[in-house]
């Protein structure tokens, strides 16, 4: 049955009663200038542009993120001079705050991917039995809510096994639903150990431009330093300045020293190799390599990112010792395809899915761990450098078809 169907016959069942809060639009995505010639994405890979900042900093300097660098641009005119508008008069009543906590951002940011799974899941149980049609809608469901033809699959074949002709409530569904869904992530949601011994334990951070990679490295540097380790930063990213940039300013902000290239275009794999010496002789125990996530083709970045780890493994063959996928998941599906590309280039050890505080599509989590099993160690939900936080499988679960 189509999607279509679905929501038709939700509304003709909540006819007479007060409409869903329709689940807020994404925030407008600001498009990045283009590259220049020798800068261009794989088309494999299609890249999200950077997502805008939706709230502004706050006053404290740690908790900003680092200002984005951008080319001056003369073909564009001065902004208008902005009138600050009159004081707003005192609220009769406080306006309720926007939510804080992670689980709350977690839950703000999946639930409106996931109204329309919740929604029809009501839809699909609360007027029959779960029988063959009901099973098949509800599969229907979950590959629209980007859980990917598998896991979906698995789970409806999990349904059918267990509850097949039988009736039951909306919220037993739901709590059926998170209990396969939790089944899927449970083994995946495993965090990033860091090896004392390595002395330093070396995380080489992969991805596609814009998903978050320099931020991720940011947040691991910001929960290593309260564990009381010595964190050190490469800035792999040698052809984009701004990204050089930013990380000296979050290496400032969380405490850990950032290596940087001498000159634009600098050699990565160098760059990382005498950064590995120096840091084993500082005694640091961490070093986050951030790397490039767009050059002219796919066959470049793979060159890069081969050189990179070909070069450090002259410091020892265990090294690097986690190779960590940066994903958006607000891109869905597109997520998956990443993954694919990115284990052909590297030994991806583990993955760190972002934004997941936004329009995320939460779903593409469920596909990824069972497309890839791949360990995913945390889970990003803002711009700020304590928005990291381990990836729970149950909660997450529960979260996505909309239980607290
Ligand atoms: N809302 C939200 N924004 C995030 C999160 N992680 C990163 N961002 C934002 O995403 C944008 C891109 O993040 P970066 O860390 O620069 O991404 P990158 O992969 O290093 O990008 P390049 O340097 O272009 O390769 C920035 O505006 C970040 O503030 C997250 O978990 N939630």
């Amino acid at each position: 049955m189509a999607l279509r169907d679905l929501w038709n016959r939700l509304r003709g069942k909540e006819e007479g009663a007060k409409p869903e809060e329709a689940p807020p639009s994404p925030p407008e995505v600001a498009k990045e200038a283009p590259p220049g010639a020798v800068q261009e994405t794989p088309p494999e890979l299609v890249p999200e542009p950077p997502a805008p900042v939706t709230e502004a900093p706050p006053a404290p300097v740690q908790e900003a993120p680092p200002p984005v660098i951008e080319a001056p641009r003369p073909d564009v005119p001065p902004p208008p001079v902005v009138v600050p508008p009159p004081p707003a008069p005192a609220p009769v009543a406080a306006e309720p705050e926007e939510p804080r906590g992670f689980f709350a951002r977690l839950k703000a940011g999946l639930s409106r991917s996931t109204a329309k799974l919740t929604q029809s899941i009501t839809g699909v149980f609360t007027k029959r039995k779960l029988d063959d049609e009901a099973l098949e809608e509800l599969e229907e469901t979950l590959i629209s809510a980007d859980l990917g033809v598998a896991a979906s699959q698995r789970i409806v074949a999990g349904f059918r096994r267990t509850r097949f002709g039988r009736e039951a409530t909306d919220e037993e569904i739901k709590s059926a639903l998170a209990e396969e869904i939790a089944a899927i992530l449970t083994p995946v949601a495993q965090p990033l150990e860091i090896t004392p011994g390595h002395a330093p334990h070396v995380v080489l951070v992969v991805g596609v431009n814009g998903t978050g990679k320099t931020t991720t490295i940011a947040k691991l540097s910001e929960q290593y330093r309260a564990q009381g380790l010595k964190v050190w930063m490469v800035a792999g990213d040698t052809f984009r300045a701004a990204a050089v940039e930013q990380l000296q300013v979050w290496g400032e902000r969380t405490g850990a020293h950032v290596v940087a290239p001498a000159k634009h275009g600098a050699d990565a794999a160098g760059l990382a190799f005498d950064a590995l010496r120096d840091a084993r002789a500082a005694g640091a125990d961490v070093l986050l390599v951030d790397t490039a996530g767009r050059l002219h083709n796919k066959t470049a970045l793979m060159d890069e990112l081969r050189k990179v780890v070909r070069v450090l493994k002259r410091h020892g063959e265990a090294v690097p010792h986690s190779t960590l996928l940066v994903l958006d998941a607000t891109t869905g599906q597109n997520a998956v395809s990443q993954v694919r590309v990115f284990k052909e280039m590297v030994e991806v050890t583990g993955l760190v899915v972002t934004k997941l505080d936004g329009s995320a599509k939460g779903g593409v989590v469920v596909a990824l761990a069972q497309e890839f099993g791949l360990p995913v160690h945390a889970v990003g939900v803002g711009e700020k450098a304590a928005d990291l936080r381990p990836f729970e499988a149950r909660d997450f679960a529960r979260s996505l078809v909309g239980l607290d």
